[in-house]
């Protein structure tokens, strides 16, 4: 970089710093729902963040965009420290030793110890690239490129130049456009299974206020640039409609910006990107630490009357059943969000403690910290298999499975690839991966499957961290055989109505709450997407001009819809213009969703250099041909069948079926 671009640069971080003194970012009154929430060291980054963008909009309107390319972004760390333009920007490491009083992963790759097994936040996973797809990694676009109106961060508009339509407006045609179909062969299990692999791959933390403060992004008129606050439509139905005089908005705070150079908005992954129970071990030192009884490689658990739950969790003040019923602590933020969630994190709790009580009988010397290792170790790879074996074939048909090399192997080894980034795609945690949404049900049966009779129904709608239900009536296993024998819903643009309306409801506060799908929608528009037709290319669709080019991915009523929707077939959102697709064979998506899904896994698969059918090599100690021929006979039905023995007889026999 010349001396006179850097001085530009530092002028422009000099005056970035004094506009965001002067910037008034509304913090909420009072407290509101989030699932959402900024875990410290993503906080750190923000702090560069957001004066990274204001000093690139700075740049962009003095010097113009060109000017951007000159900037070596390599450098600006450095810069960014040496301006004091921001409290001291930490690096990788200091962000680890943040979690001050929690236990320390060692960031030193090339210690023996980070080889044998993965690190918590998934450093060294990848040794050319210490901090790939770790805990805090940015979210990569999959067409190399981000939409912003301004290239910065401003939302997308409409090819005619107007805004796009609002999101809730959407949400409501697709709604009366389609008629709510169950699916008449998967269970509810498919659902609440993909929901905590999306939680251990993705989890987008929302901007927060300079002091760590939750953002009021309810104002239409809102001036920040963290907010996006969605439109509510004047026949809405639910959701206080706007007026001629008065616009009234749901409330959406943005991605938090993690952008670390010059150029738009970096939204980012604050789990692990990889496919490491993340959601049971946590992403950060702190969740690990607080989730392990630290004797005998054992987590911690609670016994109750309804069978075992997973530690409380006092501190969480989003939790609105009171004590007894606490909120659950698990390696994700978000495990008491619903009551699908518990019953399933439990289920993995138990069976990492009854691996590790194997271990311990077997081997009664060994340590804490080894046989913590590896129970987790065994874990993830069942894990794994389950993933690759039993649901991706469901999701993305059989074809694009196996063309893809997602299927697991009969014998042998799979090749880890260090050039491959195991990062999350924002088309795939914003949007392609979000296809669950449409599959979820309104309500959870519980089934005591000791006299096969639906003991009680509960409603995702008034049950939003509300664990009281997960203390009565048999507990998580009764969710998980509800689960096992009630059906899920058909994937489309049709949705269950506390989907769309009720998405963190408070009890006896309608419209408390959030419409998911049309956050979704401005979700993808947040953090960069380009409209649905940019993706065809790429899937080896035919090009679109016109509506009624898209008929044959969906159907003339769905192209109806979308007409009804979008004034240029250019506008269409990538999550509308994937769910208005057609399934493709064997599959419970269309085209484009299987794609990037399946490009994901991809990533997820040979990006991952402790893969569980990779082969045992100098640097990391894979599985044993033993362990890995134990682990292929692993299953989801065989792991319910262990965790909940005397409440689940029997499983289906292909475990995602009713
Ligand atoms: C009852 C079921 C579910 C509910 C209530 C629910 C709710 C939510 C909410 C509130 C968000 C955050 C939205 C945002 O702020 O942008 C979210 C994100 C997400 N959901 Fe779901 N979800 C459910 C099931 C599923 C399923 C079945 C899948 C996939 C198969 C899925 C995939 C995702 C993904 C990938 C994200 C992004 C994660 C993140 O950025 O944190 N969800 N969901
Ligand atoms: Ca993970």
């Amino acid at each position: 970089m010349t001396p006179a671009v850097r001085a530009t640069v530092e002028n422009a971080l000099k005056q970035a710093r004094m506009n965001l003194d002067r910037r008034v970012e509304r913090p909420v009154k009072e407290f509101r729902m989030q699932t959402q929430v900024a875990l410290k060291a993503a906080k750190e980054l923000q702090t560069v963040g957001n004066l990274l963008e204001e000093a690139t909009r700075i740049i962009v309107t003095q010097n113009g965009s060109n000017f951007l390319s000159q900037i070596d972004n390599n450098e600006i760390q450095k810069i960014v420290e040496e301006s004091n333009s921001v409290t001291k920007q930490k690096s990788q490491n200091a962000i680890l030793a943040a979690d001050s009083g929690c236990i320390k992963d060692d960031t030193d790759c090339q210690s023996r110890k980070n080889f044998l097994y993965r690190t918590i936040t998934g450093i060294c996973n990848n040794l050319n690239s210490p901090t790939a797809a770790n805990a805090n990694a940015p979210l990569r676009p999959f067409l190399g490129t981000q939409n912003y109106n301004d290239q910065i961060s401003e939302i997308r508009r409409a090819v005619s130049g107007g805004a796009l339509p609002s999101p809730r407006l959407i949400s409501n045609i697709m709604q009366k456009s389609t008629v709510e179909a169950i699916d008449s062969v998967k269970n509810n299990l498919i659902m609440q299974f993909g929901q905590m692999v999306a939680h251990d791959l993705v989890f987008g933390p929302s901007a927060t206020g300079p002091n760590g403060e939750q953002l009021a992004c309810d104002d239409c008129n809102s001036p920040s640039p963290n907010c996006a606050p969605i439109e509510v439509p004047a026949d809405d139905e639910y959701f206080p409609k706007s007026t001629p005089t008065k616009k009234n908005c749901i409330s959406f705070t943005r991605a938090l910006n993690g952008q670390q150079g010059f150029g738009p908005r970096q939204p980012i992954g604050q789990t692990t990107h990889f496919l490491d129970l993340s959601i049971v071990y946590g992403s950060s030192l702190c969740e690990a630490t607080d989730v392990r009884l630290f004797a005998d490689g054992l987590l911690k658990t609670i016994q109750s009357t309804a069978g075992t739950l997973p530690p409380f969790d006092k501190n969480d003040t989003r939790c609105q059943s009171k004590d007894p019923f606490f909120c659950f602590k698990c390696g994700d933020l978000r495990s008491s969000f619903h009551p699908g969630l518990p019953p399933l994190h439990v289920m993995f709790v138990i069976e990492h403690n009854r691996i590790a009580r194997e271990i311990k009988a077997l081997k009664p010397t060994l340590n804490d910290e080894t046989i913590y290792q590896t129970a987790r170790r065994i874990m993830i790879a069942q894990y794994q298999h389950m993933v690759y074996n039993e649901y991706l074939p469901h999701i993305i048909g059989v074809n694009l499975y196996v063309s893809s090399k997602l299927k697991p192997l009969a014998s042998g080894r799979t090749k880890y690839d260090p050039k491959v980034d195991a990062g999350m795609f924002g088309e795939f945690a914003a949007g392609a991966f979000r296809f669950g949404h449409s599959q979820a049900r309104r309500d959870f049966p519980r089934i005591n499957t000791r006299n096969s009779a639906i003991v009680e129904v509960v409603d995702i709608g008034n049950n939003g961290f509300y664990t009281d239900s997960q203390y009565k009536n048999g507990g998580p296993a009764t969710f998980v055989a509800g689960m096992m024998h009630s059906p899920t819903m058909v994937v489309d643009t049709a949705f269950a109505f506390s989907i769309r309306n009720q998405i963190l409801e408070i009890r006896g506060k309608p419209a408390s709450g959030f419409d998911l799908i049309s956050m979704n929608l401005m979700r993808g528009r947040d953090v960069g997407f380009h409209p649905y037709v940019a993706y065809r290319a790429k899937v080896g669709l035919p090009p679109v001009n016109t509506f009624d080019d898209l008929i044959p991915q969906m159907g003339q009523n769905k192209v109806n819809m979308l007409k009804k929707i979008y004034r240029d077939v250019r506008d269409i959102d990538l999550f509308a213009g994937i769910l208005a697709e057609n399934p493709i064979s064997t599959a419970i998506v269309g085209p484009t969703a299987a794609f990037i899904i399946a490009e994901q896994f991809k990533a997820t698969k040979f990006g991952d250099h402790f893969y569980y059918e990779n082969a045992p090599e100098q640097t990391v100690r894979g599985l044993t041909d033993g362990e890995l021929a134990e682990t292929r006979k692993a299953t989801l039905g065989g792991m319910i069948c262990r965790a909940f023995p005397s409440n689940i007889l029997k499983v289906p026999q292909n475990i995602f079926q009713t």
